[in-house]
């Protein structure tokens, strides 16, 4: 009997089925790709693009994406620091829930705060280091014309902070200017996890 959190008088059951027999059953290894990078660095475009990658390779993976999980998991949240810390939270734990059912978890979030990373354990980090005058001019959405004329309070790179990673193992970024593209940075990652082990069970 144990108390956690908020949370007393609870039990921790155990299934017959475990993680190791999931992963046998799918050749692959679970675990948590974190992109993180500013807003329009290309960290949905990467997911999306590692996805296709790994289907391909016959292996199971599943998108966390930022922004679609604040349209139902998230969507009591807001870009506050401690919201975006619980945000981090909670997609840390689903990840490490889809990697225990043996899945690779490809979870792209902006994820700005160093601490709020270094919480979720056991997560692969691959930095999108793209310069902001890039995400800037990308400015798909718009929103950072809306931040520098004030209309955005507390936008990613312009009033609110990105720490860059200190480690991770992964870090894309322009070569000699210019951007790889999406199937490139895929490729890069697919081979780690492939070099890891990721993609088959011994
Ligand atoms: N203030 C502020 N700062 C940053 N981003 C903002 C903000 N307001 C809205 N958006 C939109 O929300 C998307 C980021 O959501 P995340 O859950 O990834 O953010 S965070 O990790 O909690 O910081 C982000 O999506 P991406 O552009 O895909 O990164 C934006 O579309
Ligand atoms: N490797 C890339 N090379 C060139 N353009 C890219 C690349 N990756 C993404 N983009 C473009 O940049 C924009 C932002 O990408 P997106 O994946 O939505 O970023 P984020 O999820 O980080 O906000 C989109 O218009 C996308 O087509």
């Amino acid at each position: 009997m144990s108390t956690v959190g908020n949370s007393t008088n609870i039990f921790w059951h155990e299934c017959a089925v475990g993680n190791i027999d999931r992963q046998k059953l799918l050749n692959q290894k679970g675990c948590v790709v974190w992109i993180t990078g500013l807003s329009g660095s290309g960290k949905s475009t990467l997911a999306c693009s590692l996805g296709r990658e790994l289907h391909s390779r016959g292996k199971v993976s599943y998108v966390l994406d930022g922004d679609n999980l604040r349209h139902g998991l998230n969507k009591n949240l807001g870009f506050s620091a401690e919201d975006r810390t619980e945000n981090i939270r909670r997609v840390g734990e689903v990840g490490k829930l889809f990697a225990d059912a043996g899945l690779i978890c490809i979870a792209s979030l902006i994820s700005p705060y160093r601490n709020d990373r270094d919480a979720c354990r056991a997560m692969l980090p691959v930095f999108m280091n793209m310069p902001l005058e890039v995400c800037e001019e990308r400015d798909v959405k718009g929103l950072y014309k809306l931040a520098r004329a004030g209309k955005i309070k507390g936008f990613t790179g312009i009033d609110d902070p990105y720490e860059p990673p200190l480690n991770c193992e992964i870090e894309l970024t322009l070569a000699d200017g210019i951007c790889p593209s999406p199937i490139d940075m895929a490729g890069q990652v697919a081979s780690y996890l492939g070099d890891k082990g990721f993609l088959h069970y011994d």
